[in-house]
């Protein structure tokens, strides 16, 4: 897990529809005779916005369909509902793990934190058998060196190399007319994604520079987020049940980069703006209403998941670094003490920030199961380039204060059935499958669990002694180290068994999570039962 970049701001300044005065969010552009948008010209200002002989980018003036998200679900009733699609009803479920009742008061961000991408879906159960939003195997951004960059990532069944397209496994067979009109956007633009992206956040910040503190100094990872995002909802806009997950999430997520609800129609605006200039043979008037009606459906379900959210949970949490153990050269296990009490199951991951990096966030799993002394673990291996995991591996010591974002993740244990855990973890993806034993150790199940924990040699295995420490004290736990060699990780699965009444677990790097699906698959477990966090967010942070 990583999409639309959330804010920006009207300033206040919008009209009822959402135009500005002089020139505001959307600018009135050419009209062909037959009354439809002029495309814009390579190279020339688009639509509705511009850019002058320099390049540089000008105010747009053209008023457009409004994009007004209000602010509370007491409005909600006045959001204009997708044409032809069924109006996803925002609901009011809790952040993933189920938070203990109200256990903080609302709590009012402290300091300007920074929206970043919408993104990280949260990982939900997948018709593909991954924890994915969107059965696109679903991520979590951890630090990765040498992320394969990929649009989209492929739903787990069909992931040996196959780079799915941004639409694959989506056909418009009873798609709603608005939906058709925002895939053909879509696919006009995939092959200049890259420019899109540029130019959304040109477009914001040339409108809205107050918002441009609230993001990374440096937008490289971030710029692609958007694009992400995008297609995610637009793939699934139909699917309102994983839909509404989705942004339900992103919207609890983004409460730590400080969006507030006037940031979103600033974002539409600018939305609009990159799709104009870009989708330049299909944009019509139709597509830009299918378009404005998507994103405030989109920006209403958010902000209303934020809201409820910010009743019981904070925006964000302070955790003090109280140990730092250096396994490695480049592995450390950083333990932290958040500042107020941090609900979460075993086996998701957090958000994390560090003084020496702000607003550049990182996903971490938890490595361990809820403690009592409420301490948390996480194993971070510095990737080259990696800013955030070089910081906390090089530079993080007891006494620092980093911020955690919400949980998230359904990597989680099923305590309804009686079935065996058979568990992959590849190097520091072991962090949340110890967390899972810890889990079924502390439910006293006495379930049999299969632990295969891969490293690239033996001294990659930094954490076997812990595990050996598990299998020694509960005898429902086998651990069994896979140092490459003969065979990789996922190939000595096959060499075991039966593992038709087991529920299998993978977590690591993303070719051996698709490896390893693939080879679960092959020795019988249905995609349902097979369980690991999104690939699209493994991949998303590669610094
Ligand atoms: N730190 C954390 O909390 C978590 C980290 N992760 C991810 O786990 C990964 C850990 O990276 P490293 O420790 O450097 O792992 P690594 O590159 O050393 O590989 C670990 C194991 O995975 C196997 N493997 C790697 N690529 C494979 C492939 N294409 N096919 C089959 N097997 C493969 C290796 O053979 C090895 O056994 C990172 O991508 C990280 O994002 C995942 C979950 C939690």
């Amino acid at each position: 897990m990583d999409a639309p970049t959330t804010t920006s701001a009207d300033n206040g300044t919008s009209d009822e529809n959402g135009a500005t005065g002089g020139g505001g969010w959307f600018s009135p552009r050419k009209r062909t005779a037959a009354g439809r948008p002029a495309p814009a010209a390579e190279g020339s200002a688009p639509a509705g916005t511009g850019t002058s002989g320099e390049g540089r980018i000008t105010t747009p003036s053209r008023p457009v369909a409004s994009i007004r998200p209000v602010g509370t679900g007491a409005d909600r009733a006045s959001a204009t509902p997708p044409r032809g699609a069924t109006v996803p009803q925002a609901r009011t479920a809790p952040e993933a793990p189920a938070a203990p009742a109200a256990p903080y008061g609302a709590t009012a961000p402290h300091e300007a934190p920074s929206p970043q991408a919408m993104h990280s879906p949260q990982a939900t159960h997948s018709p593909y058998g991954g924890h994915s939003p969107y059965g696109a195997p679903a991520p979590s951004s951890y630090e990765t060196a040498a992320a394969p960059q990929y649009e989209h990532p492929a739903p787990a069944g069909e992931a040996a190399g196959s780079a799915a397209g941004p639409f694959a496994g989506v056909s418009d067979d009873n798609a709603s007319p608005d939906a058709i009109l925002i895939r053909r956007t879509m696919t006009e633009i995939a092959p200049v994604a890259d420019k899109v992206t540029s130019y959304f956040y040109a477009l914001l910040f040339v409108r809205h520079p107050d918002l441009r503190p609230l993001f990374p100094a440096a937008m490289d990872t971030q710029r692609d987020r958007l694009l992400k995002a995008l297609l995610t909802a637009a793939e699934h806009m139909d699917n309102t049940a994983v839909l509404v997950e989705y942004l339900q999430h992103l919207g609890r997520g983004h409460r730590k980069y400080g969006t507030q609800p006037a940031h979103y129609p600033a974002v539409g605006e600018a939305l609009i703006g990159a799709l104009t200039r870009y989708a330049t043979t299909t944009w019509d008037e139709e597509t830009e209403a299918a378009w404005v009606r998507t994103y405030t459906t989109i920006s209403q379900i958010m902000i209303d998941s934020a809201a409820e959210n910010e009743r019981h949970a904070p925006a964000w949490w302070h955790a003090e670094v109280v140990s730092h153990d250096l396994r490695t050269p480049d592995i450390a296990v950083v333990t932290v003490r958040p500042d107020q009490p941090y609900p979460f199951l075993a086996g998701q991951y957090t958000s994390l920030e560090t003084p020496w990096w702000p607003r550049i966030w990182r996903h971490y799993s938890f490595a361990g199961a809820p403690r009592s002394d409420g301490l948390l673990s996480f194993h971070v291996k510095a990737v080259p380039a990696g800013w955030v995991s070089n910081a906390l591996v090089h530079h993080a010591r007891p006494g620092d204060v980093l911020r955690l974002g919400p949980p998230a993740g359904s990597m989680v244990v099923d305590h309804t059935t009686d079935n065996g855990l058979l568990c992959l973890g590849g190097g520091t993806g072991i962090a949340p499958i110890k967390a899972l034993v810890e889990d079924v150790a502390e439910h006293g199940e006495r379930r049999p669990v299969e632990v295969f924990y891969g490293a690239r040699s033996n001294h990659d295995l930094y954490d076997i002694d812990t595990m050996l420490r598990l299998q020694q004290s509960h005898p429902w736990l086998q651990v069994r180290p896979v140092v490459d060699g003969r065979a990789q990780l996922p190939d000595a699965v096959r060499e075991y068994g039966p593992w038709n009444e087991y529920d299998a677990y993978l977590s690591g790097p993303v070719g051996m999570i698709r490896s390893g699906v693939d080879a679960l698959r092959g020795v019988g477990i249905p995609f349902e039962r097979i369980r690991h966090d999104s690939l699209e967010e493994l991949v998303a942070a590669a610094d």
